[in-house]
């Protein structure tokens, strides 16, 4: 074909230098990255991230093979808006053996979607939303009418309220991988009532975390998930960092004794979560104004309806013990399951994770957490971790039927796949997180040894 210009991975990789965020995107020249062998231009000039639903995500896959990111987070809707960032064609020297694990993904894709398991029951996602909601009916009860008398009545309420935040923070990921509705608006719609109103958690910035970590788990410096330090380590690559720490640094004193602080850290990690996504949304990230507006009212909302209830109808003591155990208790409650997710799991390099295809990658660094009752409703779906990696939009109820399909093909492939328990799961976070302290104490600062 004449008049098609072709790109080499080196010139893709280069245009990638030093972007990590939308302004570096915006005044760097070309930002390219390959979708199905085709060359894309999202750089300066090019206009991407004022049209693109999906933000700053794309950025993570910039100067790389984009298109198992690309596949599962859009429609068709998506593809017909390409060809205005369409620059040229992978130079065909470049184009490597097709990955033949993806091409079973691909139409195991396909059997899922004829099988109808893309398909969400309405019914399940009303039950879902009317029994989380009546747990924190339940805590608001036990407040109203006890708050002033009983401090064991607040203790059962202030442990209601965590469950409820730890359960709106399944459902509102639910509707915000658009799981629910073929709709996105109602899907989006959903998700800040849920999670902006009822949790206190942004939509705009857990879209920007969460989007990101998807579309490249465990990769060293570039999923936030493990972007733990200096409180917590989860890698060597981690662990780099640390002959760069005295003796006297906070940091040094974590990360040594990570395995005794995990659970406390676990603890406040709703109150800094809460607090990022305050935080994300004064600042000028979200680019929408009208989006910007809604986050700001929404989250208003919930701390209103939420510091009213602790403090209009409790004592003042009785009221810190609320707030103590739901925030912390949301804190354990909500960022264990995430670790067992992913955490104690291999940490890649970028460059080490060049050797994985997108899928594949999805699969080494996540653990299933086998299912039960119990872990079904307690992870809210994501014990089957490596399943919703695979097909982020696939309703929760479907994923005891695709479990057994994705095991199988990853074992005609010999991809790793890991399923264990939720006990299991922790103890291998553990024996990870007390490896790397015992390696951590014995990294000495290096400017005292010189
Ligand atoms: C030329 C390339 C791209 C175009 C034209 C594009 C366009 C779009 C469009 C139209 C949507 C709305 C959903 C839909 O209609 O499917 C969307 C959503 C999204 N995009 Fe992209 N996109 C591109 C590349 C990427 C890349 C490389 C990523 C990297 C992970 C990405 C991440 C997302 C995410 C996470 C969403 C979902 C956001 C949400 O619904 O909340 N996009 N994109």
């Amino acid at each position: 074909m004449t008049g098609v210009r072709t790109f080499t991975w080196a010139e893709i990789e280069q245009s990638a230098l030093k972007k990590k965020t939308i302004l570096d995107v915006e005044k760097g020249g070309p930002a390219y990255m390959a979708i199905h062998n085709k060359v894309y231009d999202i750089g300066a000039g090019t206009g991407f991230f004022r049209m693109h639903p999906g933000g700053a995500v794309a950025i993570s896959q910039l100067g790389k093979d984009a298109s198992g990111a690309f596949e599962v987070f859009h429609t068709e809707n998506a593809e017909a808006m390409m060809s205005d960032f369409y620059v040229g064609d992978l130079d065909p020297k470049e184009i490597g053996k097709p990955n033949e694990f993806k091409k079973d993904i691909e139409i195991l894709r396909t059997k899922l979607t004829e099988m109808g398991c893309f398909e969400s029951s309405k019914l399940y996602y009303l039950y879902k939303v009317a029994s989380t909601l009546s747990i924190c009916l339940a805590s608001a009860y036990l407040v109203i009418n006890y708050g002033r008398t009983s401090t064991l009545a607040v203790v059962a309420a202030g442990l209601l309220m965590a469950v409820f935040f730890q359960q709106s923070g399944w459902l509102a990921h639910d509707f915000l991988h658009h799981q629910v509705f073929k709709n996105r608006t109602y899907n989006d719609a959903m998700g800040y009532m849920i999670g902006n109103i009822w949790q206190g958690f942004s939509v705009s910035w857990w879209k920007d975390k969460h989007c990101v970590h998807h579309s490249v788990p465990n990769v060293h410096g570039e999923d936030p998930d493990i972007n733990t330090m200096p409180f917590l380590a989860w890698s060597e690559h981690a662990l780099e960092m640390f002959s760069d720490f005295k003796d006297t640094d906070v940091a040094r004193f974590m990360i040594t004794n990570q395995p005794i602080l995990f659970f406390p850290i676990l603890g406040v990690a709703r109150m800094a979560w809460a607090t990022s996504s305050i935080r994300f949304n004064m600042g000028d990230k979200v680019i929408n104004p009208t989006q910007a507006l809604i986050e700001k009212l929404t989250l208003a909302v919930h701390w209103s309806w939420y510091l009213t209830l602790t403090f209009a109808f409790c004592t003042p003591l009785r009221a810190l013990l609320f707030l103590f155990l739901s925030q912390c208790g949301c804190g354990l409650l909500l960022a264990f399951v995430f670790t067992v997710n992913h955490n104690g799991m291999p940490v890649y390099s970028p460059q080490e994770a060049k050797q994985f295809d997108f899928y594949e990658l999805q699969v080494v660094t996540g653990r299933d957490v086998i299912s039960t009752t119990f872990s079904d409703w307690f992870t809210g779906g994501l014990n089957y971790q490596i399943e919703h990696h695979m097909f982020p939009t696939l309703p929760r109820h479907s994923f005891a039927k695709v479990q057994p399909l994705v095991e199988e093909l990853c074992k005609k492939h010999d991809v790793s796949f890991h399923k264990t328990s939720l006990l299991g799961g922790a103890g291998e976070i553990l024996d990870r997180l007390s490896g790397l302290a015992k390696q951590a104490a014995k990294i000495r600062y290096a400017a005292k040894s010189e």
